[in-house]
């Protein structure tokens, strides 16, 4: 399993792509050579794949792998400026080898993005080695733990056998043999897996301090003449928490589903049946992109409520942000996840539903609308019955509105091409569509696994809090996305009324449990490290102390004063 490091470290991608790329795709011969030197960290490796000038567009990627049979190597060489590997961490200043990502040529022929070995410096003395050019792409917005590095390989010559050639391969004659499924060379599916887990840990972490901290901290007038009551008691300030807090539960329970999925179908593509890896891919890639996005956005509402000493790193708050943020970007930018889980999969099972193909896994729901699209429509054509209670007819609801939007999607790219536009076009013109189609299948799954979660929990009082966070998780979403409700004729004016009335109710009944629900994360004062949410709540004293220890604070009077303000002062 994958044990999240707390804050990012050079290591990372040796850890995280390195060694789990070896283990996917080199042969038992490679893994002996490279596995157990990499495993001892006497071979230190990084993952370079996106170049200055491509990071989405795999097939643009322009650094090449030229096979010469007479040498029996290969030559790795970046063209262009905009083919210089660019972002891979811990290539700047750690790593000595790289897994490098490079058209490969033979024959005269190119045969598209394979996976090569490339050491790049030297095992004793670390000196890049000839014809390597390698370096930090300089100071980020954050991350700055890790040296994301810069690749120029000038004619770089490797062996035959450091290309990963578990799947495809080049014979000594330079024949290139294809893989079984060109999919095996993408990658990238187990780091979207884990970072769907990334997610929710840090929504935990969030929701955890800024939920302490309310119930601490003090502030204004709730009923004249009363002490200031704890900000937790606002309604806005549950508002803003308590779905953060629910949202934390779902994304751990899709972050287990996520990384049990990813297992039992890696093993199914390690024993050689790939039939599973469409599912994998659009699930991994769908979900990490909404999961991320909805983490991003949730560690800023968490930090904004903790008011001015939430903009202080000593609430972690700032810190937790500037981390987290780049899994929005990385690993596939989320945007371009959304368009492939879409695209790939989504509008293809619609397509294989409306000829009557029985479905089966998260899209099964394409076949019942598929169905119902054929059964007569009621006369009264108007929404179901609305329960606010009943937590199947919401997944019902979320299901629907998904295979509403997926239907709203695949019909857009039909009018576009009726309208004479190309497919390439006519997909374009409905990206916003697909995206939408896509962010309302991952929701559909995310409420349907946090309610399957709840069949597992024996405890009676756990199961009823933990299904107050269900109904809230979705009763909330059913709010934020109630023009897609209201479009697809799944929810009325005054339903949606009673939606909000409901969330109202909602935040009064998890109030008493809200700290203990954060509490139950578990995460240790060292772990969360912030002042802000300290498990004894002691939060002024150790601000304060915290403060001191700034390192302006070594001196009573800063040297600036002699240096800039005495001089300028006498110059007045
Ligand atoms: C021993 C092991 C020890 C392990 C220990 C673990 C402990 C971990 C501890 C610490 C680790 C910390 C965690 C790590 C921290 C990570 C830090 C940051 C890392 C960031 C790294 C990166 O960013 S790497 C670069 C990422 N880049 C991308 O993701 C590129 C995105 N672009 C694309 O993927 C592609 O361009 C595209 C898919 C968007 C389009 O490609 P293309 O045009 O070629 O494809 P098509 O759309 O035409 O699709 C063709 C066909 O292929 C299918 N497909 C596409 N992608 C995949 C895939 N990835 N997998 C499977 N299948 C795929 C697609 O569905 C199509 O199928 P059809 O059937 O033809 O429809
Ligand atoms: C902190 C960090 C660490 C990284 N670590 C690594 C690493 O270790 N190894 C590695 O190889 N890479 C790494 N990367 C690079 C990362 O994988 C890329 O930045 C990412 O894949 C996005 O590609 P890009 O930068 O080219 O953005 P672009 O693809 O240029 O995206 C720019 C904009 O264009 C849009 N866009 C692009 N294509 C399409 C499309 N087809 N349809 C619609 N819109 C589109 C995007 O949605 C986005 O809004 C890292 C990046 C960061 C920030």
């Amino acid at each position: 399993s994958c044990v999240h490091p707390d804050r990012p470290e050079p290591l990372d991608l040796h850890l995280g792509m390195f060694l789990p790329t070896l283990l996917n795709q080199a042969t038992p011969e490679q893994m002996e050579r490279f596995f157990t030197p990499a495993w001892n960290l006497r071979i230190i490796g990084t993952y370079a794949q996106t170049e200055m000038g491509h990071g989405t567009h795999l097939r643009g990627l322009e650094t090449t792998a030229t096979f010469d049979p007479s040498t029996q190597e290969f030559v790795l060489h970046s063209p262009t400026i905009s083919s210089i590997k660019w972002w891979p961490g811990g290539l700047g200043k750690t790593s000595n080898h790289a897994i490098v990502l490079a058209q490969l040529h033979t024959q005269g022929r190119c045969h598209g993005l394979h996976a090569f070995i490339v050491p790049i410096r030297d095992m004793d003395t670390h000196v890049p080695l000839p014809g390597v050019v390698v370096g930090d792409i300089g100071p980020k917005f954050g991350f700055s733990e890790v040296d994301n590095g810069f690749l120029k390989l000038e004619h770089v010559r490797i062996p035959l056998d450091n290309m990963l050639m578990k799947f495809a391969k080049v014979e000594p004659d330079g024949t290139y043999v294809k893989p079984p499924s060109a999919k095996l060379t993408y990658g990238m599916v187990f780091i979207r897996s884990m970072i769907v887990g990334q997610s929710a840990l840090a929504l935990a972490k969030s929701c955890t301090i800024a939920i302490r901290y309310s119930a601490v901290r003090h502030q204004s007038e709730l009923r004249p003449g009363e002490p200031e009551p704890q900000i937790l008691n606002y309604q806005t300030q549950q508002h803003k928490l308590f779905p953060v807090l629910a949202a934390a539960y779902a994304f751990t329970f899709v972050g287990q589903y996520m990384k049990d999925t990813y297992r039992r179908i890696s093993g199914d593509i390690h024993a050689g049946d790939y039939s599973q890896l469409p599912e994998l891919h659009a699930l991994s890639a769908g979900l990490k992109a909404f999961t991320t996005w909805a983490a991003n956005a949730a560690i800023e509402v968490c930090r904004m409520s903790c008011g001015g000493h939430g903009y202080s790193r000593s609430s972690a708050l700032p810190d937790i942000y500037v981390e987290f943020t780049p899994t929005c970007t990385y690993e596939g930018e989320n945007t371009v996840m959304m368009l492939q889980t879409a695209s790939r999969y989504l509008v293809k099972s619609y397509r294989q539903a409306s000829v009557g193909q029985r479905l089966q896994g998260s899209v099964s729901y394409l076949s019942e609308a598929a169905a119902q699209r054929l059964r007569p429509r009621p006369v009264s054509g108007g929404a179901a019955p609305l329960s606010t209670q009943d937590l199947l007819s919401l997944v019902h609801l979320y299901q629907r509105r998904a295979a509403s939007l997926v239907e709203l999607a695949a019909k857009s790219i039909q009018q576009e091409l009726q309208r004479g536009r190309s497919q390439e076009e006519a997909w374009n013109h409905s990206s916003i569509d697909l995206v939408r189609a896509s962010d309302a299948h991952c929701h559909f799954v995310v409420v349907k696994l946090f309610v399957d979660k709840l069949e597992q929990v024996d405890d009676a009082a756990v199961k009823a809090v933990l299904s107050t966070l269900a109904l809230l998780y979705a009763l909330k979403g059913l709010a934020d996305n109630s023009g897609d409700f209201l479009q697809a004729g799944l929810l009325t004016v005054p339903q949606a009324t009673r939606v909000s009335a409901r969330i109202k109710e909602l935040l009064e009944e998890l109030r008493p449990d809200a700290v203990a629900l954060v509490d139950a994360f578990d995460l240790n004062d060292r772990k969360l490290n912030s002042v802000l949410g300290r498990y004894d709540g002691n939060v002024y004293e150790h601000l304060y102390e915290w403060a001191r220890q700034s390192p302006l604070n070594a001196t009573e009077v800063h040297e600036s004063f002699h240096k800039y303000l005495k001089p300028l002062r006498s110059r007045l």
